[in-house]
């Protein structure tokens, strides 16, 4: 199937479970994969074929922000849902990477992949 992606698309939101971090933002990072036929945009050149990742990323800053949410997995959750909901591909798996939240290390985070049949 063919894929759109958005590669390390970078917002700073607020996001957490402790104190500390719910009144600072700080740094996120999304790797969006989206799978849908690109036949008829390949064909076309005609963007309302295709799946217009630079609205996507406006999507997903503007829900992170507004989200605040406390674990990373709600977040992931939600803008998969936006996003299969909106777009409509046929699959969409989301890496959400935090940076600074473990010192040790150079980002922690998850990764989902939600489909159209397994939307709730
Ligand atoms: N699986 C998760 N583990 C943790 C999360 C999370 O969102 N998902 N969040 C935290 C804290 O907010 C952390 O980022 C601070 O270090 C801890 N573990």
């Amino acid at each position: 199937m063919d894929k759109t992606f958005i590669r390390d698309l970078k917002v700073h939101a607020i996001i957490g479970v402790y104190d500390f971090e719910r009144k600072h933002a700080q740094p996120l990072s999304f790797d969006i994969e989206m799978t849908s036929d690109l036949t008829k945009a390949g064909e076309s050149d005609d963007l309302n074929y295709a799946i217009n990742y630079a609205a996507v990323s406006q999507d997903v800053i503007d829900l992170t922000k507004s989200l605040k949410p406390q674990l990373i997995e709600r977040l992931a959750d939600a803008v998969a849902a936006m996003i299969l909901e909106k777009y409509q591909p046929e699959s969409v798996t989301i890496r959400i990477s935090k940076p600074d939240a473990v010192a040790a290390a150079s980002a922690v985070g998850v990764e989902i992949t939600r489909s159209k049949n397994s939307q709730r």
